[in-house]
């Protein structure tokens, strides 16, 4: 049968990519995304953006909701202070067996952690599975319409902390509008937008980050 859009994205990174170069990896796919087929990969534009806020805030412990290909896991993880853990979650089998060897390939398996299963079912475990407190930084990228009620189990859950940033793509496109009017109404936090465009193409995305004030 007819290999998958991940399978092929990941031969041209093998292609292409230097191994143990997480720049080269990240490059690759942005070649393949631009160029052969385009894929929800964040993408540079707004990669750049999660960049900055990943490195202003250099966090020890990083949940990202959502790995697909692990192009945005590999950028987090790539600018992780030593012995900072990224944990991420995927629900699709055949997209974490991409983004395990993607994440190889960039060298970074040591920081990541890649679980599969839903969130909704691995939030609540979290903390006595990995013993782990709180998280320093969430970034959201799975679903669109669990964006909010994972937002609120993590609450629960008692995985946020004050100071803790979430940042969330695709606020405007596909658009999570539920979240959006919880983080900016809700007291509990400092809601800022950075306006941008979907990957690859000239429409209008952005990314908001979320900082929980407890
Ligand atoms: O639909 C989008 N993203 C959904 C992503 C979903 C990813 O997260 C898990 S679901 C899961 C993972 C963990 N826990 C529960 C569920 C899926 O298997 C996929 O790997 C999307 C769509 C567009 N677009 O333009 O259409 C652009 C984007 O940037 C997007 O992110
Ligand atoms: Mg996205």
């Amino acid at each position: 049968t007819r290999s998958s859009r991940p399978q092929r994205l990941l031969s041209v990174v093998k292609k292409r990519a230097a191994h143990g170069d997480p720049q080269s990896v990240i490059s690759a796919i942005d070649y393949f995304c631009r160029h052969n087929e385009w894929a929800m990969n964040v993408g540079d534009e707004k990669g750049c953006i999660l960049d900055s806020v990943v490195s202003e805030l250099n966090p020890e412990r990083v949940l990202e909701l959502g790995t697909y290909c692990g192009y945005s896991t590999i950028r987090i993880a790539r600018i992780l202070p030593p012995g900072a853990r990224l944990i991420t979650l995927e629900f699709n089998p055949d997209y974490a067996a991409i983004a395990r060897q993607v994440i190889a390939w960039a060298g970074l398996e040591d920081k990541v952690q890649l679980v599969e299963g839903a969130s909704e079912d691995w939030i609540p475990r979290i903390k006595e599975h990995f013993g782990i407190e709180t998280f320093d930084f969430v970034f959201l990228d799975h679903w669109k319409d669990r964006y909010l009620p994972d937002t609120k189990l993590m609450e629960e859950c008692g995985l946020l902390r004050k100071g803790t940033v979430l940042l969330a793509d695709n606020v405007i496109c596909p658009g999570v509008p539920d979240y959006l009017q919880y983080v900016r109404s809700s007291p509990s936090y400092e809601s800022y937008y950075f306006k941008s465009h979907l990957e690859y193409t000239q429409a209008e995305d952005g990314l908001e980050k979320s900082v929980f004030l407890g």
